[in-house]
């Protein structure tokens, strides 16, 4: 569901087929990648696949994302340039520095005042995937307007710390808490490392419970059957819809008593439970859960 950001489905920008079906694959946002996932003898062919998709095909139930070449190859400018014209609506800058989203965000001010597209529509995710980036994701996020969003990069991240990934994800614990907290700090979303063990599906509901639980507000995904597990994890369950309608009974009364907190099943509710129970009552209408 385009606007909600649950997952991100990453698809090689060399590869049509793929492409061809991405508005129906169920995932919210989709990326088309023109970085690590096509070769450097492809990055030409690749950019031309993408540009040529997004003027012909329809993506307009998903949020439709370029992930563009790193700032300092060669590839960089030319992606912008080409996939700014044809106006995704996010770009993904990986390996992300305070200096390269404001280079991106600068060379998309042209492009939007050259092509008279409203200025500021084409948005920023900051990809996160180095030591030096999670250190500094409050600044890199500040250092343009257009960011809505952090992506965080495990894999990356765990080569340039020299250490090993694994499917517990201890390793990936504090850079989850830090982007977790400077995107909401911010109010833009925090998107999980995909996991890629696409086979493993008890894993990657367990990996996706995990980042949901440090305020991570979705995740990657490379495989269009991973979409589906997580959507469940970022989903209310029964339990908790039942749940966050009683606490709003019980907050009617308790008003109407003069109540600010109350007791229910035992257990204090105060003004942060009644807000997290509105949350989930939005979420479900939102997903029609109610
Ligand atoms: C993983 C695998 C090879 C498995 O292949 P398999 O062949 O086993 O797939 P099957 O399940 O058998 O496919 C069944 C049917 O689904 C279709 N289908 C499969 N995947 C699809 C898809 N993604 N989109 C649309 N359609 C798809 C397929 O075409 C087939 O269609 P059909 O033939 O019609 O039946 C394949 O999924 C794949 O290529 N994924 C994308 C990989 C990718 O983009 N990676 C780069 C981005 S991550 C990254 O960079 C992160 C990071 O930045 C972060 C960090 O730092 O941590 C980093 O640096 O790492
Ligand atoms: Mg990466």
């Amino acid at each position: 569901m385009k606007n909600l950001r649950r997952t991100m489905l990453f698809m090689p920008g060399n590869n049509p087929s793929m492409i061809q079906n991405a508005d129906i694959l169920g995932a919210d946002s989709i990326i088309l990648d023109l970085e690590d996932a096509v070769s450097l003898t492809e990055k030409d062919s690749a950019r031309i696949l993408v540009r040529e998709a997004i003027k012909n095909l329809n993506f307009e139930n998903v949020e439709l994302i370029v992930r563009i070449n790193p700032i300092d190859t060669i590839f960089a400018e030319k992606d912008i340039i080409s996939i700014g014209k044809v106006k995704p609506d996010t770009i993904l800058v990986p390996k992300a520095t305070e200096e390269d989203i404001a280079k991106v965000s600068n060379m998309l001010d042209e492009i939007e005042d050259e092509m008279k597209f409203n200025k500021g529509e084409i948005k920023l995710i900051a990809l996160i995937e180095s030591a030096y980036g999670v250190e500094n994701v409050y600044n890199i996020i500040k250092a343009s307007e257009r960011v809505n969003g952090v992506l965080l990069g495990g894999e990356d991240l765990a080569a340039d710390m020299g250490i090993k990934r694994t499917k517990e994800g201890n390793e990936v614990f504090y850079a989850r808490n830090k982007v977790a907290t400077a995107c909401k700090a911010l109010r833009v979303s925090s998107i999980d490392t995909p996991f890629t063990d696409t086979n493993d599906c008890i894993g990657l509901k367990e990996d996706t419970r995990k980042a949901k639980s440090l305020g991570m507000t979705g995740k990657a995904a490379i495989n269009p059957r991973q979409v589906d597990d997580i959507h469940e994890v970022y989903s209310p369950s029964e339990g908790e819809i039942n749940h966050a309608k009683r606490v709003m009974e019980a907050k009617e009364k308790a008003d109407s008593e003069g109540l600010g907190v109350f007791s229910l099943d035992g257990k204090m509710v105060d003004a942060p439970i009644i807000n997290r129970a509105k949350a989930t009552l939005e979420l479900a209408d939102i997903l029609g859960l109610l």
